[in-house]
């Protein structure tokens, strides 16, 4: 059994971890931290896991958690992280950092973009990006996995094959990204109040999003990356165009995607003419991808869609902890989209 901790257990991302995690039988769930609710039952905080989950909260002494787990799930906000763990904890314990605090290898790209002063800049080389479909075999020997971006799960997934195959003009991505609310968190804010956000759809930090550096240190290329807010509660579903470098055909390409994802369990292909919703990924770990070639502009246009908790934070931090430890990769996550809800 694998000794667990989940600090931040109480926000969107932290109750997903939970979920997930409670029903697989590798686990033991041991810890699960809240400042606001330290001393209160899981169960009266999210009355879904009323005689199913009962933990009490703790608060979040790490010195003692790490003593005591073999892994920790980080679901703080941003800029926290790196100011609690270092070098000696990671000695003890394996962490899982789902905020952005490691996502970035240059610190002065974290800093300029994230406003704030990173707290362990010496453990930024050793942290590996845990897209686990890119970097596997560096994951299973990691003490310090950052968790990828929800937005950068999606567009990542959808280009990488055609960026490493070398097949776009440098530089000519165009990726517009539309995700559900819960993308923002738990935390009460005017723009994502319901009166605020529902019956409308708005664009918003353009160009200036923190998510594109990112996405561009993954694939090696500038992007233009516009997120949208959409008045539902999960999904990202992500657009991306590029200009083809050759006239090349749909079986080209897709032979391309075969050869990156036919053995990925949690990336599927959908077919020609077909392309994902977030309906068929909802509650689920996959990232569903379809693409088509645009004869008249010699553009590719790639739709990816996933579930922004799920492929995009927890589910994928699941998976990363599969890799980790030698479990089976799929152990927790094998739930297909909730559909009709
Ligand atoms: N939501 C999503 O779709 C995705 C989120 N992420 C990342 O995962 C992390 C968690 O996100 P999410 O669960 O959505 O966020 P939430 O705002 O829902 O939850 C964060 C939790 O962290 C705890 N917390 C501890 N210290 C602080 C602090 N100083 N300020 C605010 N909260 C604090 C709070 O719980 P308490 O007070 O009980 O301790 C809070 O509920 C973030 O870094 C986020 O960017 C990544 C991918 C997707
Ligand atoms: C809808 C919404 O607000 N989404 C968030 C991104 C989701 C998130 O938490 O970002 P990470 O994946 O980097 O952790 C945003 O745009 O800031």
């Amino acid at each position: 059994m694998i000794k667990v901790a989940v600090v931040g257990s109480t926000g969107y991302v932290g109750t997903d971890l939970i979920r997930l995690l409670i029903k697989n039988p590798d686990v033991d769930l041991k810890y699960i931290t809240s400042e606001s609710y330290e001393g209160q039952s899981y169960s009266s905080i999210y009355e879904n896991y009323r005689d199913v989950f009962t933990k009490t909260c703790t608060g979040k002494d790490l010195e003692k958690i790490s003593e005591e787990v073999d892994l920790i799930f980080m679901a703080l906000p941003h800029g926290i992280v790196s100011n609690e763990i270092n070098s000696s904890m990671l000695e003890k314990v394996k962490v899982i950092d789902i905020s952005a605090d490691y996502r970035l290898k240059d610190i002065q790209v974290y800093e300029k973009w994230y406003n704030t002063e990173h707290g362990s800049p010496e453990l930024l080389d050793e942290a590996v990006y845990g897209l686990c479909e890119k970097n596997r075999e560096d994951i299973k020997k990691a003490r310090l996995v950052a968790n990828p971006g929800c937005y950068p799960t999606s567009s990542i997934l959808s280009l990488m094959p055609l960026v490493e195959e070398d097949l776009i003009e440098k530089n000519s991505i165009i990726i517009d990204a539309k995700s559900g609310v819960t993308g923002a968190g738990r935390g009460i804010n005017l723009g994502t109040h319901f009166t605020e956000c529902n019956e409308s759809l708005k664009a918003y930090s353009i160009g200036a999003h923190r998510h594109i550096p990112e996405i561009e240190e993954q694939l090696g290329s500038l992007v233009s990356f516009t997120p949208h807010l959409i008045p539902m509660n999960r999904g990202i579903l992500t657009t991306s165009y590029a200009n083809l470098k050759e006239n090349l055909e749909y079986d080209d390409i897709k032979k391309i995607y075969e050869k990156y994802y036919k053995d990925e369990y949690f990336v599927r292909l959908t077919k020609e003419g077909v392309f994902p919703e977030t309906k068929w990924v909802k509650g689920s770990n996959f990232c569903d991808i379809g693409f088509k070639v645009d004869k008249r502009t010699n553009r590719i246009i790639v739709v990816g869609a996933i579930d922004n908790m799920i492929k995009g934070a927890a589910g994928q931090a699941v998976q990363n902890m599969n890799i980790m430890f030698g479990l089976d990769e799929k152990a927790g996550l094998e739930d297909v989209s909730i559909f009709p809800v």
